[in-house]
């Protein structure tokens, strides 16, 4: 019998979550905070954790920080409010299977459970992947008709049958991933593995032995000898996410790679050949992070052979009818269900969010208005509040008092404004100085200045 461990401290919940799970089967436990869930998973073992995103000692990135040191091996799927979900995107790069938003469907927690269960007996490669979502690994590849997404859809044709490496930049849930996949498919490496790796998500420790392998007795705990991504990708592809984060000592060993196509185990003496296309994906600019000293500027060149851009959704709102009605014949087919279309005040409110999830929270949203839709097409009743009337989170942080006794002077009212116009154009750039400079038209030194005046460091 498979054991679930709810973390919630929402009695009500712990109560409706374990009463539907016993009767489907399951063996469930209950922790009403993260410290209560800690020292339970310190002496059990448990195969699936269901943990609120708020609890009363611990957010849900640090309370899956710790299982994925006590139980690293459980599936974790985080319940979050709708508008964490920014946050739970987060958590899935962190390690978490899935996350689902409440309030909570029986239908959906169930096959959550049951796509996460089923991975496990999947999953044969030790590797630390990306949490190996599986309809990722699905062929499941379309395009969007933006004319970014067409000339993304082009590179991908041209740069496939090459043996280049490739940098893909782009926001979280743009499809990279997918995109790495698309080219290992359509090259000649197609017939062999294709390895994806979080390098965000690996722990520190053993970010060099999952990466480069290690021979028995490497280290404390080395029982035998293990075969790295590398190795594990030998004669197809290895995409890297999220490359950014690895350590400057793996950057080198990487180096060394990409300079030799041979890997050295840890501890071992011998190095091995390697044949690997090399895929690595960003949503930071590298480039910056070469300038800050953060990351190798000969490693950049040496991957740097051809770049693809994944535009944020909300540039590209010709590709969300596209996605969305590929979303729901997906939705139809996992969740069985004969939703025939989407209507269009809907199509036109998905087209006004400004979705920074991207793709992958749009193909949720459109998952759970296929479960809540009895009708053939799905309507505004079945969007979450959230989408149909978006919180502005571009708001200023500090308010000016229209109804104070005094009225605000001029000067005031200016900063506010500029301030905010700052805050707006970082979040778009995703903190780059030099293009939040360019979009506010004005010099980087004078952007400085105001960063400095304004506190916003
Ligand atoms: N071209 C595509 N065709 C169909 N579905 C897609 C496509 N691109 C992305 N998706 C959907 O969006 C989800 C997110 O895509 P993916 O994991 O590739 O994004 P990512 O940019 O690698 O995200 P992250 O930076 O968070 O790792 C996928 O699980 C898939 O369902």
């Amino acid at each position: 019998m498979k054991k679930i461990l709810i973390i919630d401290d929402d009695r009500e919940i712990c109560l409706l979550l374990r009463k539907y799970l016993t009767k489907k089967g399951f063996e469930t436990h209950e922790a009403l905070s993260g410290k209560e869930a800690e020292k339970w998973l310190k002496k059990q073992e448990v195969d699936l954790i269901l943990c609120d995103f708020k609890l009363p000692d611990y957010n849900g990135l640090e309370m899956l920080e710790k299982i994925k040191i006590i139980r690293p091996a459980a599936k974790v799927i985080i319940i979050t409010g709708y508008s964490d979900v920014r946050i739970a995107v987060e958590a899935l790069k962190k390690g978490a299977f899935e996350y689902v938003t409440k309030p909570l469907y029986p239908d959906e927690i169930m096959l959550t459970i049951t796509n996460a269960l089923e991975t496990e007996h999947k999953q044969a490669a030790p590797v630390p992947k990306k949490p190996s979502r599986p309809e990722a690994s699905k062929t499941d590849f379309i395009s969007g008709k933006s004319l970014s997404a067409q000339k993304v859809n082009k590179h991908i044709e041209l740069i496939a049958p090459t043996d280049m490496s490739v940098i893909i930049l782009g926001e979280t849930g743009t499809g990279k991933e997918y995109v790495a996949r698309a080219i290992h498919q359509k090259s000649a490496r197609s017939g062999a593995p294709f390895i994806a790796v979080d390098c965000g998500a690996l722990p520190k420790d053993l970010a060099g032995s999952e990466l480069f392998g290690h021979v028995k007795g490497a280290f404390t705990g080395a029982l035998r000898d293990k075969k790295g991504c590398f190795e594990l990708a030998n004669e197809g592809t290895l995409f890297l996410d999220e490359i950014g984060n690895l350590s400057y000592e793996n950057q080198i060993k990487l180096l060394r790679v990409l300079q030799e196509r041979k890997v050295k185990p840890l501890g071992g003496s011998q190095e091995r050949k390697v044949d690997v296309r090399i895929i690595v994906a960003t949503n930071e600019d590298l480039k910056t992070a070469v300038r800050k000293g953060e990351f190798r500027e000969d490693i950049y060149h040496r991957l740097n052979e051809f770049k693809i851009e994944l535009s944020p959704l909300r540039e590209r709102k010709e590709d969300i009818e596209v996605f969305a009605l590929h979303f729901l014949k997906l939705a139809n087919e996992q969740l069985l269900k004969n939703v025939e279309s989407i209507d269009k005040r809907v199509l036109k409110i998905l087209e006004n969010y400004t979705w920074h999830g991207n793709l992958r929270e749009l193909k949720n949203v459109i998952k759970r208005a296929v479960l809540l839709c009895d009708g053939p097409a799905l309507s505004k009743e079945h969007l979450p509040e959230e989408i149909i009337f978006p919180v502005e989170d571009d708001q200023p942080d500090f308010e000016i008092l229209i109804d104070g006794e005094a009225p605000p002077s001029l000067k005031a009212v200016t900063e506010a404004a500029e301030k905010t116009a700052i805050i707006n154009a970082l979040k778009r750039t995703n903190n780059n100085k030099s293009k939040t400079a360019e979009v506010l038209q004005v010099d980087r030194k004078t952007l400085y200045n105001k960063l400095k005046a304004y506190n916003l460091s």
